[in-house]
């Protein structure tokens, strides 16, 4: 392997006599050298640039060269170090190859000595990088939180990779399940904020009058139960990222005052007078499709372009592939720890019809049936009798038919499954024979409305779940912000209804 001819050093000698023989020798080798005698200096230096090799004596007039090669270790992993020993301490030297360094000299040496070393260290650089640079181009089954080697799911690796250091905003979209939150959090850790805060604000969930006191904070006194100075998203997330989920709920009359803020990272808090300015980067997402809320007039054209500058499409699960199998035993192996249970993996059926199954609620319904397995059976293998009943076809055509989660389950159904919390709401259904419900309820005198049932459903489980919204919805395998816009809907239509 050729030995690349042009490669930077860091040479770290209190001496000035032994510091210019260095000097000499490393550039008789094709180096750039810039030569520090205190370690002070060295890692002042460190902060503007990383050479290829630190060459670091291990007594240094202000610190140990073992304490440098400590915080290179850690801060500058990928710098290649040698150190620098006298007879006196070569123990040292030894424990400095412990951690991490790639060699040592002993002083006095010559020409040939060092530049044996350098060669070494240079050959072991460029093969660290070849194995790096070929690491990087096989399909990835895990990125930053993510688990999936689909193709679908490797564009979004490359994005996230692509636009993680950008201050450029980033607008996710995808069905609701299909990792989002996951994907902004993969932008905020991938990139050169990830030492910063991640601040992610739900713009669904948080009632209408609190939402800009939450984003911009509010000063004592500004509104009733204001009873002291809060800070908002936007000053938390300073110098981080503000992740604004299911951005297209924002009232548009705030989406005026968060225009200004993207454009100029200005703000008043409610109540305040005077203007704050912060540094953030903004990641959107939402389940809607974001142009149509536009042309809806609900979303603002002006913000909509502000936001929607790196677009981030999440495939839905049913389109990656063997990713379904791969999450099914991520999941498995994280619920069997939990509960104690010792399944192993998946019969050749079960992972038929998981891999054939639709999976409306993407990966987040997965993740639930697994659990909800897991929490109810105990065996090595998962086996069909196993799956919650919306997996039973009834088509014949091998195509697995979806069926709704307790569909028109009453609230009185509801009391009748009340004990058994920790089951996913589908299995409770099953377990109190629920499914004899759906006809008899058809059957029944009285047909209530669609939207009665299904808040009756909603009210229910949140009733089961001792009023906790967000547990509640991913028992029913929605997001916890279709529960609140339901809400709004519902009232509505009550009014109506009281009207007529
Ligand atoms: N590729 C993945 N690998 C591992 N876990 C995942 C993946 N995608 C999603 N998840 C998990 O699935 C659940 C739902 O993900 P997340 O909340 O990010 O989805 P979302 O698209 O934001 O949903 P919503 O639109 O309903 O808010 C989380 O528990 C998350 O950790």
């Amino acid at each position: 392997m050729e030995v690349k001819h042009s490669f930077t050093v860091l040479l770290v000698e209190d001496s000035m006599s032994l510091g210019a023989l260095y000097t000499e020798y490393l550039r008789s080798e094709g180096a750039k050298v810039t030569h520090v005698n205190h370690g002070e200096d060295a890692l002042s230096e460190l902060t503007t640039w990383q050479p290829d090799l630190l060459v670091l004596d291990i007594k240094l007039p202000d610190m140990s060269g073992m304490e440098i090669l400590q915080k290179v270790q850690s801060q500058y992993p990928d710098i290649t170090v040698i150190m620098i020993t006298a007879h006196g301490t070569i123990d040292l030297a030894v424990e400095s190859m412990k951690s991490g360094a790639f060699d040592f000299i002993i002083k006095p040496f010559d020409a040939k000595r060092l530049s044996i070393t350098v060669r070494n260290a240079l050959k072991q650089r460029q093969l660290v990088n070849l194995v790096a640079n070929y690491e990087k181009s096989l399909p990835k089954a895990n990125y930053m939180g993510f688990i999936g080697e689909s193709l679908a799911m490797q564009t979004v690796y490359k994005t996230i990779d692509c636009v993680a250091n950008s201050k450029a905003s980033a607008f996710i979209i995808g069905e609701s399940g299909t990792g989002k939150e996951v994907c902004a959090q993969a932008i905020h850790h991938a990139g050169n904020r990830r030492d910063k805060p991640f601040i992610a604000l739900n713009c669904a969930s948080i009632p209408k009058d609190l939402i800009e006191s939450e984003i911009f904070g509010h000063t004592k006194g500004a509104f009733t139960g204001a009873v002291a100075n809060r800070d908002g998203a936007a000053t938390r997330a300073h110098g981080g990222t503000l992740f604004l989920d299911e951005v297209c709920e924002m009232e548009l009359e705030l989406q005026s005052k968060f225009l200004r803020f993207i454009q100029t990272g200005i703000f008043q808090r409610v109540g305040g007078t005077k203007e704050e300015k912060v540094d953030v980067r903004f990641v959107s997402a939402t389940n809607r499709i974001p142009w149509d809320e536009v042309i809806a007039g609900r979303f603002r054209e002006d913000l909509f372009y502000r936001l929607h500058v790196i677009p981030i499409e999440l495939p839905a699960l049913r389109v990656r592939g063997k990713d379904v199998l791969l999450l099914a035993h991520k999941f498995l192996k994280e619920y069997n720890a939990e509960e104690g249970k010792q399944f192993k993996s998946f019969s050749g059926d079960v992972k038929k019809i998981l891999q054939t199954y639709h999976w409306p609620g993407n990966v987040r319904q997965l993740q639930n049936i697994i659990r909800q397995i897991v929490v109810l059976n105990s065996s090595d293998i998962i086996d069909e009798s196993m799956l919650p009943t919306l997996f039973k076809s009834d088509s014949g055509s091998g195509q697995t038919q979806i069926k709704p989660v307790i569909s028109i389950a009453s609230a009185n159904q509801a009391s009748a499954i009340k004990n058994c919390e920790s089951l996913a709401i589908d299995e409770l259904a099953r377990s109190n024979k629920l499914q004899a419900a759906d006809s008899e309820i058809v059957k029944a005198e009285t047909i209530i409305p669609l939207w009665l049932s299904e808040k009756q459903t909603i009210e229910a489980a949140i009733e089961q779940c001792d009023g906790n919204v967000p547990k509640a919805a991913a028992m029913l395998d929605i997001s916890a912000s279709t529960i609140y816009r339901k809400r709004q809907g519902w009232d509505e239509l009550q009014d109506a209804v009281s009207e007529n």
